[in-house]
């Protein structure tokens, strides 16, 4: 309007009061634009920031609370780049993507509708031009969405490269598995390089494309233009004004053109979230309602009837029964692969039986509920997962309520104390890479401290298969004979040391 008003006032060879005033209209309407935008801007950023934390903190607790069956069929490198990688690429659609489609279709639509009211017909032609960058548009955004998808993919696939040559470094060092891991790595990254170079050149197609058409538009419309003013269709200072406006609507078509597949490509990894936000959780039937007799039931475990397969092929257990006495201790025993820490693991409520139920002093876990299950029986598995902070506050997670002094008692039950002692910072001391620099017995009896003050009424041990030195051996028995008192003690043996402080020997 502005333009259109020069052209207007340059004709008039005069500048009356009236156009001083809609001059000074237009100046100030340009300031509270300025202004309403960088309001809106701050409003839509603060949002985005908020969305993207949300989506993070949505993954991270699905992440959580998936069964067992998950973790066992992906790499914890997938869920890291899903967590790192893939919400960053879906939140950029709030953070800048959708507003860089969605602001320039606003603006494109205002624009439309004045250049309209100035001249609809030339406006219509010139539009028409346009109407090739959209269909343009909608054929490059499918090949950009696979390619994101395909870059999901590989990132994801990169990630679990890179973990598996981190977890196994000390193998890979004595093997020089170096031509095997580091070739897998780097074949995965040139594919994510190769994927990143289709991107760039249907990004480099899309730029060269809308630069040409951008000056073919600009020629078409002088010559439509002046075909116009000839016939007395339009005015100068409204060519002049529609000109103006198309020079701005033509930069929101050429940045709609590039955002557009940038969108489509972070929708792709969008899609890949939401997927991961809609697998089911592990089952969980919290019944507050029901209260566990452990004092009055004489059975600690029965297991009844029991059919279970990881994959649905080969059963580990078919119509498998037995019976686990109060307060007795029962060693496990069995061939390697025959069951034991399977059967653990079914106690534990971590998959789902497909036949029969275990019941936990005289309730079926299913009616318990997986939270007061797993609060009746205290678990320390053959490799226990330290922590990475103090060796206090590892042994602490198992009843965040325990006292400093309590759990001191607990590590001195579990033979830990004097080793821990000895640390640099005693039990301030800093547990790092998952207790690395403990030996396997040592990381075993801060596990059996932490299954202390857990004080459930079922201690559930698979004991190492690794060996230990017969000093470790000795003080992890002792400590399993402390615990023997008043509680139901259930040992996965591999030794018949262990075997032989049982009072019962149970084979799987
Ligand atoms: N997460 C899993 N997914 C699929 N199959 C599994 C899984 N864990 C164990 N298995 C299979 O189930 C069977 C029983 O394994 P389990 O670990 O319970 O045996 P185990 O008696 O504890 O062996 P070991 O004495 O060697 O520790 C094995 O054949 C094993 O390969």
């Amino acid at each position: 309007m502005v333009t259109k008003n020069v052209f207007v006032v340059a004709q008039k060879g005069v500048m009356v009061k009236n156009d001083v005033v809609l001059f000074v209209v237009y100046i100030v309407a340009g300031f509270v634009a300025v202004i309403l935008s960088a309001v809106f801007m701050k409003i839509y950023n603060n949002e985005a920031k908020r969305s993207s934390l949300e989506i993070k903190q949505l993954v991270f607790a699905k992440s959580m609370r998936l069964p067992m069956r998950y973790y066992d069929i992906h790499h914890s490198g997938e869920i890291m780049s899903k967590f790192v990688y893939e919400t960053d690429m879906a939140n950029d659609i709030y953070g800048s993507r959708l507003r860089r489609v969605l602001a320039p279709i606003i603006s494109v639509a205002v624009y439309v509708i004045v250049m309209m009211q100035l001249c609809w017909s030339l406006t219509l032609t010139l539009l028409l031009f346009n109407v090739l960058i959209v269909v343009l548009n909608g054929l490059l955004a499918k090949p950009m969405s696979q390619v994101g998808k395909a870059m999901a993919d590989s990132n994801a696939k990169m990630t679990e490269k890179l973990t598996n040559i981190l977890l196994g470094i000390e193998v890979k060092k004595l093997y020089d598995l170096k031509y095997i891991n580091e070739d897998k790595y780097a074949k995965e990254s040139n594919v994510y390089v190769s994927h990143q170079k289709k991107k760039m050149a249907i990004g480099a197609l899309l730029e060269m494309f809308y630069n040409g058409f951008d000056l073919l538009c600009a020629l078409l419309f002088l010559a439509v233009a002046t075909a116009f003013i000839q016939n007395d269709w339009v005015s100068v200072g409204n060519v002049a004004a529609i000109y103006t406006m198309y020079g701005a609507l033509s930069i929101r078509f050429l940045q709609l053109g590039k955002s557009y597949p940038e969108l489509m490509n972070c929708l792709a990894y969008a899609e890949r979230v939401f997927g991961f936000l809609q697998i089911d959780e592990e089952r969980d039937i919290l019944n507050s309602e029901t209260t566990v007799r452990v004092f009055n039931c004489e059975n600690a475990v029965d297991v009844v009837d029991i059919s279970f397969s990881y994959d649905g092929k080969r059963k580990v257990f078919e119509k498998r029964s037995l019976l686990i006495e109060k307060n007795k201790t029962v060693a496990i025993v069995g061939k390697s692969g025959g069951g034991k820490s399977t059967l653990a693991k079914l106690m534990l409520g971590f998959y789902n039986i497909q036949e029969g139920d275990i019941l936990l002093f005289g309730t079926s876990i299913k009616k318990l509920g997986l939270i007061n299950a797993r609060n009746l029986i205290a678990y320390i598995p053959q490799e226990p997962y330290l922590f990475g902070v103090s060796i206090k506050e590892n042994i602490r997670y198992g009843n965040l309520k325990a006292s400093d002094e309590e759990i001191i008692i607990a590590a001195k039950l579990a033979n830990a104390h004097d080793f821990i002692m000895y640390q640099k910072e005693g039990y301030d001391t800093l547990i790092i890479n998952g207790g690395k620099s403990l030996s396997g017995g040592e990381r075993q009896r801060i596990a059996i401290a932490r299954a202390i003050v857990k004080d459930a009424p079922i201690i559930l041990m698979d004991e190492a298969t690794s060996a230990l030195d017969n000093e470790s051996e000795r003080r992890i028995h002792e400590a399993l004979e402390q615990l023997k008192h008043n509680k139901t003690v259930i040992v996965i043996a591999h030794r018949q040391e262990t075997i032989n402080i049982a009072d019962t020997v149970v084979e799987v």
